[in-house]
């Protein structure tokens, strides 16, 4: 296994594309939008130059890193000689068929297919293309380069040999994994998706504060961080896409709070806006 695609080079892409070549992986990095593929280029070098300033990187690996980066806004180009493709795309099912369906034209018929998608059966998105047996959820956590974990889970048709080959990357990437068969939503976002989104119904009560129910949460439950303070890192748009999801698979218990509805509509997604709950300054 020598070489990897990423598509999508938005909050995740970026940070798996990153490790993926920091690991030794030849990476392509793909994304239909020119300017997010920019700015992902951008944040990229940046997180070379933090990792040479910290005595992570060797000054002398640097030209080597960089070199292992290709960055294209074509998915065709990115995928015809890679091992594995990883999906990064929105939490949107439509627009992932239409992806699967892409790289069922155009990769090699021995690549591995894995999707970073936080909710979505990988059994669905095993029947997008004609290698159900190769197609496995590969569910990192942001920011990839620092979270430890990634969480693995193996649709219907997943082979053992392809779990296998995919907790190995995994492991290679610097990264612990755990192994869990489908359901919707897996353990994490099931989890961090209610949690959010009793935060917002908190906030729509108007039981507090965010700063005051995020102090709560983090003193009171010993959490790292509090519920808006993750939620604006997700992004409030990818939270409701997960919401919506599993709204629509495991019941009522899921369905979105509205004010989150109504910062979406306002375009307050989060750090990567400048404004979610809290107000930013972005920087890329
Ligand atoms: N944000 C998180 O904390 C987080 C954590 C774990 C998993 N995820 C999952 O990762 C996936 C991506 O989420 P994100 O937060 O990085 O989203 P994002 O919105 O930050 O980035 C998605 C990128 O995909 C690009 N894109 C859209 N259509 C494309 C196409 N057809 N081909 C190539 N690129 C395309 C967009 O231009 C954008 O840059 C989602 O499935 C999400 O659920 C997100």
């Amino acid at each position: 296994m020598e070489s990897i695609a990423v598509i999508g080079a938005g909050i995740m892409g970026r940070g798996i594309a990153y490790v993926a070549a920091k690991a030794g992986f030849d990476t392509n990095l793909v994304d239909t939008n020119a300017a997010s593929l920019y700015q992902a280029e951008t944040a990229i070098r940046e997180l070379i130059q933090k990792g040479i300033a910290r005595g992570k990187i060797m000054e002398h690996e640097q030209k080597q890193l960089q070199h292992r980066f290709t960055f294209t806004t074509s998915v065709e180009e990115a995928v015809t000689s890679v091992d594995l493709v990883i999906e990064a795309v929105p939490e949107k099912r439509e627009l992932k068929k239409q992806v699967f369906e892409q790289l069922e034209r155009y990769a090699p018929k021995a690549c591995l297919f894995a999707s970073n998608t936080s909710t979505i059966s990988p059994t669905e998105m095993g029947s997008y293309g004609n290698r159900p047996e190769k197609t496995i959820a590969m569910h990192f956590f942001n920011p990839v380069h620092q979270m430890k974990l990634v969480e693995i889970v193996r649709g219907l048709e997943t082979s053992d040999d392809t779990v296998a080959r995919i907790k190995a990357i995994a492991e290679k990437l610097g990264k612990e994994t755990v192994i869990m068969n489908e359901f919707p939503g897996f353990v994490t976002s099931r989890m961090s998706a209610l949690i959010g989104n009793e935060a917002f119904c908190m906030l729509q009560e108007g039981l507090g504060t965010p700063e005051e129910i995020d102090k709560a949460i983090k003193l009171g439950l010993n959490f790292p961080m509090g519920p808006f303070e993750l939620g604006d890192l997700v992004g409030l748009d990818t939270r409701l896409n997960n919401l919506r999801y599993l709204h629509e698979k495991l019941g009522e218990k899921y369905r979105p709070a509205p004010l989150l509805e109504q910062y979406v509509q306002a375009g307050r997604l989060g750090r990567k806006t400048g404004k979610g709950v809290y107000n930013y300054t972005v920087t890329t």
